[in-house]
């Protein structure tokens, strides 16, 4: 009764069904390779030319084949790498070799005879996101220790992965965890983590352009916004990533050691410039044996606020109590002291407590959050606040999720996974029908393995889903080619679309009317795609369609209800493709139909 064959709808209302257009819209060019596409050919540029000692043009061959097959490096930062010429042996880096002896500016000033500070431009669009964000009205700036810490932790969690494979790499530092220490005097807030670090390119690339998605995404939402008064609030939905240190820093310094490297490099900005900083650490004390040290210098209306280790602790508790690596923050402790007893007369007065003790204040490391993930504990253990702030930490979300579900699959597979309903659709209409990096993390055995994978655990139609899925059958070392091919990965792909049809019929069902329209009007055309692209499943999905009818003008019903309103003759369910329900019923066959009490569903075109 609810098959849809494609001739019975017609090729406009078929194309409504499937989604209309949309549903094939490639993702436009990411930000970053529109910046490579913008990167300036050899021939036209001026900064190769004006080289005094006449040695660049010979390697500009080198530097726009290199600039043209890595998109993260704008033209901006490869003309101004300074020190170039020098012959000074900065590092042993090919690539940077190459920027270097490119450039033409000679802009380092050293700082140590042995450190040359390099000085880079930032890309255009950073520039204009730092205005932004140096300038903004924001007033939730809090949020920029949730952003630094959940890098931290995926720089943990890329090392754990790596460290599978390669357990050398642990060698320097066999632990994983992040550090916060909030200095009073000083006025600066600093993170520690033992993750994977950066090398100097990976610093280039990473904090001087932008080549990642939530901050992409934030500056594709303003451009849409431009002019309106929701400029700010918009750095609140999207998190605006490393950036936001911004907020509440004019300095911030980053000292980081690469897993693969033996240099450690110290990356500085400061607010209200156009460009950074780059040296070599050379300081022996400050040596780190692996991972990365954000330093932020607070603005001078922030320092009492961020530099109070109370207050780090309690916007740990709040925004990161999910991650699963330790942090530790650094509190001052009050503890009791055993005190030697005096035998004078004097001290006889003294009560029995102060006799014998007394209190001693000294700072020591704390831990400050719950590091057993939240999949792993018992649905029965976990409040709905928890799996609330959890979605909203973890994929970086300002709303509570329509729906979730926590589950155990046990058997002939082994997989935990808790699984999300967002409120809102992608605000890129274009995203709605790919799979988003971020959305699914995979996991086995608690080792974070990607967070690229939704299409593989998810079919299109539901790739609106949010979860983790932590699998206890999988190898480590999992590609998407083993994905791909894996019976288990079938298996675990029908028991999570299983669960999310159970999800969704939840709010079918819900007490709250308004409920499912909400649903509805967000994910509505998914269910309609998944009615046609997902056959075994057909029966599944259409109970859960809805259309307005020239009976429910104003309250969407479903084939149930339109079929139990059918009169005793009718053979047929009628329905049109329009606009609206007043052009339909405009439309003359129509007419027909109604004078003869006939329902006609309306599918929306
Ligand atoms: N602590 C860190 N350790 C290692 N690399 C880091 C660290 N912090 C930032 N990075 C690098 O800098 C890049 C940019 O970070 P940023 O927070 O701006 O965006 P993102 O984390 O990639 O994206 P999003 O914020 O959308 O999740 C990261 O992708 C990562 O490569």
């Amino acid at each position: 009764m609810y098959s849809l064959p494609r001739r019975a709808l017609g090729r406009r209302a078929w194309r409504s069904v499937v989604g209309g257009r949309g549903a094939t819209v490639e993702v436009s060019r990411s930000l970053s390779s529109a910046a490579a596409s913008s990167l300036i050919p050899r021939e036209q540029c001026s900064g190769f030319s004006s080289c005094d000692r006449g040695c660049c043009n010979a390697q500009s061959g080198d530097l726009s084949k290199h600039a043209f097959t890595n998109s993260r490096f704008s033209f901006n930062q490869v003309r101004n790498i300074s020190g170039a010429c020098t012959g000074r042996n900065v590092t042993a880096d090919p690539i940077y070799d190459k920027l270097r002896h490119a450039s033409t500016r000679h802009e380092s000033t050293a700082a140590a005879e042995d450190a040359p500070v390099e000085k880079y431009e930032y890309q255009a669009e950073v520039s204009r996101l730092l205005d932004l964000i140096v300038n903004s009205l924001y007033s939730n700036k809090e949020v920029f220790l949730r952003e630094l810490v959940s890098n931290a932790s995926d720089a943990l969690d890329k090392l754990r992965f790596l460290s599978v494979t390669d357990t050398s790499l642990l060698d320097a530092n066999p632990s994983l965890e992040i550090r916060i220490k909030a200095d009073r005097d000083a006025g600066t807030l600093t993170i520690t983590d033992s993750g994977v670090g950066m090398t100097r390119e990976e610093l280039i690339e990473s904090l001087g352009t932008i080549a990642h998605s939530g901050t992409a995404k934030f500056l594709k939402a303003l451009k849409e916004n431009q002019g309106s008064n929701k400029e700010n609030n918009l750095i609140g939905q999207f998190g605006v990533g490393f950036y936001s240190a911004f907020l509440v820093a004019d300095k911030v310094s980053v000292s980081t050691k690469s897993a693969k490297s033996d240099k450690q490099f110290v990356w500085e900005g400061e607010a209200d410039t156009s460009s950074y900083t780059i040296r070599e650490e050379t300081d022996s004390d400050k040596l780190i044996p692996r991972g990365t040290s954000i330093t932020l210098h607070l603005k001078d209306a922030h320092k009492f606020e961020y530099s109070d280790p109370t207050k780090i602790e309690d916007l740990i508790k709040n925004y990161s109590q999910f991650i699963s690596f330790p942090i530790y923050t650094w509190q001052e402790k009050t503890q009791s002291k055993k005190v030697q007893q005096s035998e004078s007369d004097d001290e006889v007065e003294k009560t029995e407590q102060d006799k014998n003790k007394s209190m001693e204040k000294s700072w020591d490391w704390e831990l400050t959050n719950d590091t057993k993930p939240i999949w792993m504990r018992s649905p029965k253990e976990v409040t709905p606040e928890e799996y609330n702030a959890f979605y909203k930490s973890t994929f970086k979300e300002y709303m509570d999720p329509q729906a979730y579900t926590h589950f155990s699959a046990e058997g002939e597979i082994e997989f935990k996974s808790l699984l999300f309903i967002p409120p809102m659709a992608p605000l890129n209409t274009e995203e709605m029908w790919h799979a988003r990096k971020g959305d699914v993390r995979l996991y086995v055995k608690r080792v974070f393995i990607s967070d690229q994978f939704n299409g593989e655990l998810f079919p299109r139609y539901l790739s609106f889903m949010k979860g983790i899925v932590d699998s206890n059958d999988l190898p480590l070392n999992v590609s998407r080619e083993i994905l791909q091919q894996s019976r288990i990965v079938k298996m675990m792909r029908q028991r999570l679309v299983r669960k999310t049809f159970e999800m969704i019929e939840k709010i079918a069902k819900d007490e709250d009317k308004e409920a499912y329209p909400k649903f509805w009007d967000v994910f509505g055309k998914n269910l309609k795609l998944g009615c046609t692209e997902d056959s075994p499943n057909h029966k599944r999905i259409a109970p859960l369609l809805r259309f307005y009818s020239s009976k429910s003008e104003d309250t969407l019903m479903s084939l149930d209800e339109y079929v139990e309103r059918m009169k005793e003759t009718q053979k047929e369910i009628y329905f049109l493709a329009a606009e609206s329900i007043k052009s339909a019923k405009n439309a003359p066959f129509v007419e027909d139909l109604l004078n003869r009490d006939l329902e006609v569903g309306e599918v929306k075109s």
